[in-house]
């Protein structure tokens, strides 16, 4: 058996592509650091959108299969070797935006029993001992069905895995000792986008997106960690880029298939839900838990 990193950071996203535009420059940071990376992704986002003309063939099941592919391609760019995806692949399908009749299909996300969904993440929490845990906020960031669901059964799930009495089966209880929301200071959002709009005749894209089109954007208080990710910009936007069939890079920006252009993020924010906050704010997402050598802990700055 291979010895356990000593960090281990767990990210429960929706599907392929979330991980690298919420979080790719923290995962990639910290796996260069040596900690164990573990992205759970519920579903294999079947009803997404295809981006290139030659892919468009691609829907379902089949597009699926290829958006594995995609996010495999996109781990290898930021040297994440820990892919998990709930209940297995195929499980938990796309529920497709809010409101949609996709929205009634049994075999969805949205669909899911969520304690019946958040076992499949006990097993894989009792199994990896994750000190850190990261998902969206209780509108999964942007009100998104699956991004909804992924909170529900990440929430529930941090809760399940320390109860002894539940599933023993799954092994023995763990405590997870920090749990974040994936933020965006809206001071950050609104410089961003400055930028954009002088930035904008240069790019690819027509359209600006809109502060309120970026996910997870909460006043600057509610932010209590900030992961400078600048150093692993190239790999996110790797990552980025490997998600071809839902996102087109032009760095530092980016559009999804809605042709919106938004930043591209290489410092990444967090809002600290669960656990002991270690400072005004933090820059380490295991910064004060006991018995982790962190590389650094806090500065008093803003975002
Ligand atoms: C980033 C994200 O969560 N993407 C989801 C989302 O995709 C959007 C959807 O297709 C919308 O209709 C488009 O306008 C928008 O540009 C897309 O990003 O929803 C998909 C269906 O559930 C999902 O597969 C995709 O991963
Ligand atoms: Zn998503």
């Amino acid at each position: 058996m291979t010895e356990r990193a000593a960090r281990r950071l767990m990210l429960v996203h929706a599907h392929p592509d979330d991980e690298s535009i919420n979080n790719g420059a923290t995962m990639a940071r910290y796996a260069a650091e040596g900690a164990q990376v573990t992205l759970v992704t519920c579903t294999l986002g079947e009803r997404g959108e295809v981006i290139p003309a030659g892919l468009r063939h691609l829907s379902g099941a089949a597009l699926g299969a290829h958006r594995r592919q995609e996010l495999d391609a996109a781990m290898r760019e930021l040297g994440v070797e820990d892919v998990r995806l709930l209940g297995g692949a195929g499980r938990y399908q796309d529920s497709g935006m809010m409101g949609l009749p996709d929205n009634d299909d049994p075999g969805c996300l949205w669909q899911a029993d969520v304690d019946q969904a958040a076992e499949h993440l006990v097993a894989v929490i009792r199994e990896v001992r994750p000190q850190v845990l990261v998902t969206y906020d209780d509108n999964g960031g942007y009100g998104h069905p699956d991004h909804i669901q992924a909170h529900r059964i990440a929430m529930r799930a941090v809760d399940l895995a320390a109860d002894p009495a539940v599933r023993p089966d799954l092994g023995g209880p763990w405590r997870i000792a920090k749990v974040y929301w994936n933020r965006v200071p809206r001071s950050v959002a609104e410089a961003a986008f400055a930028r954009l709009e002088d930035d904008l005749p240069e790019l690819p894209f027509d359209t600006p997106a809109t502060v309120g089109d970026v996910p997870g954007v909460v006043d600057d208080e509610r932010v209590t960690t900030r992961i400078d990710g600048t150093a692993y910009a190239a790999a996110k936007a790797a990552a980025m880029r490997a998600h071809a069939t839902q996102i087109e890079v032009a760095e530092p920006y980016f559009a999804l298939s809605n042709k919106l252009a938004q930043p591209v993020f290489t410092t990444e924010y967090y809002e600290l839900v669960r656990g002991e906050r270690a400072g005004e704010m933090e820059t380490d997402l295991f910064a004060g838990i006991a018995g982790i050598a962190g590389t650094e802990g806090t500065e008093e700055v803003a975002p």
